[in-house]
């Protein structure tokens, strides 16, 4: 993607009373796409996305959204962006479909109201006033009013904290929508599946600094090495094995009749084993490709111990 980033954030430092909570950030949203934010609690990813939306100062750094300073031009910004944080900006004896209806008309075109209440399966609790609503309709109502307007950009924070499966996959299914009709995106989660499956690129913040970025699937192809499972008759001779294999992969019989190679599991390798398998006469019973997932790179990268 050439064209200009939809957010950029250079050297963002924000402190709360002397301590350091986005602590030199760089981050590049690219126009259209989905950004998965990941990060442990307290790494500064809501302190980044109420900046970027203006309801923060920095103390350093330089951030532009659309082109533009969330501060100093909030007003130019506004119609342009939706935000969803993880809780507030909802009156709390607002009835859920009147706050909507409202937010709607502050925009020049926005979504037709009823059907994305449906959507989102708020129709029965329309005329509840918010602070009535459970948390995930909260959540849901926070979430119709991020995108009601149209916007061309959308900070969702947390988006699917919460919610029951029904109600998450209708937050996904959102957000694909999001993604094809051209809106940037930009998605705070935890839940490492779901940004896998969603986000264009993902980066993952520590401490208030990013310590890796890219595309899901770069992200868990490098690094750590993946494996390779097969089972077989017990006793099959690994030295064998091993010496067909690149160098610095592994192989061990894990218990009788089950192996795990590893290594840069590419199609090749694979393709080395099943002809080692066919020169030895065995077929394997089972045969599977593990790859890293997200939330195996995001536990090496960040640690296993809780913050
Ligand atoms: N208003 C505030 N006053 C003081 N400290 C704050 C304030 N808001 C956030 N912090 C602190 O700043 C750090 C970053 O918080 P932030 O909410 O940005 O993290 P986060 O990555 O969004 O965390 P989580 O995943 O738990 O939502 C934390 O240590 C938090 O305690």
């Amino acid at each position: 993607m050439h064209s200009e980033p939809a957010v950029k954030i250079a050297g963002l430092v924000k402190r709360y009373a002397g301590k350091t909570a986005v602590d030199g950030l760089d981050l590049r949203l690219a126009a259209g796409q989905v950004t998965g934010v990941l990060g442990p609690n307290g790494a500064g990813k809501t302190t980044t996305v109420e900046i970027c939306a203006g309801f923060r100062h920095p103390d350093a750094g330089d951030v532009r959204v659309l082109g533009r300073d969330p501060l100093a031009e909030a007003a130019a910004l506004r119609p342009r962006i939706g935000v969803m944080l993880q809780q507030g900006g909802v009156y709390p004896g607002a009835r859920a479909a009147e706050m909507l209806r409202h937010i709607a008309a502050l925009h020049a075109h926005p979504l037709p109201v009823e059907p994305l209440i449906e959507r989102l399966g708020l129709g029965s609790c329309g005329r509840t006033p918010y602070r009535r609503l459970s948390g995930g309709q909260q959540q849901r109502l926070a979430l119709a009013m991020a995108v009601v307007g149209r916007p061309e950009l959308v900070f969702l924070d947390e988006p699917t904290a919460g919610l029951d499966p029904q109600a998450r996959h209708a937050t996904w299914e959102l957000i694909r929508q999001l993604r094809t009709d051209g809106v940037t995106v930009l998605l705070t989660t935890h839940h490492m599946a779901e940004a896998e499956e969603l986000s264009d690129e993902v980066a993952i913040i520590d401490a208030g600094r990013r310590i890796a970025s890219g595309p899901p699937e770069e992200l868990c192809r490098g690094g750590a090495e993946n494996s390779l499972r097969f089972t077989g008759r017990p006793g099959l001779d690994v030295v064998s094995l091993l010496k067909a294999l690149p160098r610095q992969s592994t192989a061990v019989e894990l218990t009788p009749g089950a192996y795990r190679v590893t290594g840069d599991v590419d199609p090749q390798l694979l393709a080395t084993v099943t002809s080692w398998c066919a020169q030895n006469g065995v077929l394997p019973h089972s045969l599977t490709v593990e790859r890293r997932t997200l939330e195996d790179v995001f536990l090496e990268l960040t640690g296993k111990e809780l913050r």
